[in-house]
């Protein structure tokens, strides 16, 4: 099968199997159903081998995806590899709890391109396709805007941002600027679909490490630019009980990388450094323009989101339950364990 099918179906069979838990307030059995779906889909026989550059966490009993892991056409000495970021639940919350936010996300790129990074924050701003070449990514944000709203003449621009105490001083200074801003409680990977999807011109704040190697696949693959530079964990919380430690942790961390400190500017080729990065998302709960998965008498329908150099491409996909159970043992398999 077409790789690009292999993954898609892989988002989007994360999705029905997740659909099973929406709501729940299972974080764990909402993540466990998405990840065997995935790891069902990317198993034998799919043309490519993958390897898990930024999945979930590290080796343990749990059923993540770790750094390092190998999935697909292990013994196919002749199936390309891919690096791949995957989140089967980005914005686990958002699903558990059913609110807007949550999807299942994949990108793939060639062998030996994506940045691995721990479990920690960066500050991050992508814009949109329309406005790529026009911003400093050097000055700060309000001077951004300023520039931005100085070309753009008399266009009111929009913003994503995640709703968190740490963003409330940038929200209030994009108001007095006259911007629109959007908040998420969750979920800035889907923020930035929605900035390709010419919802909003960027998604601006402090989110993941890893959705930002995600973002910066679709950035690429869509035409987008996106920056990025880490964050340390005090700067979030202050004064938690873990602050500390985290802190040690990051700092060894990067004493071991080569060419990066707090302070450098990360762009989204320096993330994941191959023009033909593909990227692939399926609506759990969604929002924005991606509308969530629904099921109506034996059918599933999922808005599935892809981008490769340039093009970007928004399916509305049903899964007719009893005709695919008919066709393939492992999608049977899923819908029989994951059907609501
Ligand atoms: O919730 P925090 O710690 O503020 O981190 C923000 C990050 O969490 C998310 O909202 C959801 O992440 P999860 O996939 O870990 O649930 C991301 O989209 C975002 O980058
Ligand atoms: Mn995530």
């Amino acid at each position: 099968m077409n790789k690009d099918m292999v993954l898609l179906r892989a988002v989007e069979m994360a999705a029905i199997a997740s659909y099973k838990y929406i709501g729940k307030k299972d974080k764990n059995a909402l993540d466990g159903a998405a990840v065997e779906a995935m790891k069902v889909m990317l198993g034998k026989n799919i043309g490519i081998k993958l390897r898990v550059v930024n999945g979930e966490g590290e080796l343990d009993n749990a059923p993540m995806f770790y750094y390092g892991q190998i999935l697909g056409d292990v013994d196919n000495p002749h199936a390309p590899t891919l690096d791949m970021s995957v989140d089967p639940v980005e914005g686990t919350n958002p699903a558990a709890y059913n609110f807007a936010g949550s999807i299942a996300t994949i990108a793939v790129s060639r062998e030996g391109t994506m940045k691995q990074f721990p479990e920690m924050y960066m500050e991050k701003l992508f814009i949109s396709p329309s406005l790529a070449g026009m911003v400093d990514f050097q000055e700060p944000l309000p001077k951004i805007v300023k520039g931005l709203q100085k070309k753009l003449q008399k266009k009111t621009l929009k913003a994503i941002i995640l709703d968190k105490p740490r963003h409330e001083k940038i929200v209030k200074e994009l108001d007095n600027l006259g911007v629109i801003v959007r908040l998420i409680k969750d979920g800035d990977v889907l923020g930035a679909i929605d900035v390709v999807n010419g919802e909003a011109d960027f998604v601006y704040g402090v989110g993941g490490a890893p959705e930002a190697v995600l973002m910066a696949s679709l950035a690429i693959a869509s035409g987008a630019e996106m920056s990025a530079r880490l964050v340390p964990y005090q700067e979030v919380w202050l004064d938690e009980s873990e602050t500390k430690e985290r802190q040690d942790l990051e700092e060894k961390w990067l004493a071991k990388q080569t060419n990066l400190q707090w302070t450098t500017l990360m762009m989204a080729p320096d993330l994941v450094n191959d023009p033909r990065t593909r990227f692939f998302a399926a609506g759990i709960t969604a929002g924005g323009t991606l509308k969530p998965i629904d099921y109506l008498n034996g059918k599933f329908y999922i808005n599935t989101f892809m981008a490769s150099h340039g093009i970007v491409r928004n399916l509305t996909t049903t899964y007719d339950v009893s005709q695919i159970n008919n066709l393939k043992p492992e999608v049977k398999y899923l819908f029989d364990k994951y059907h609501r």
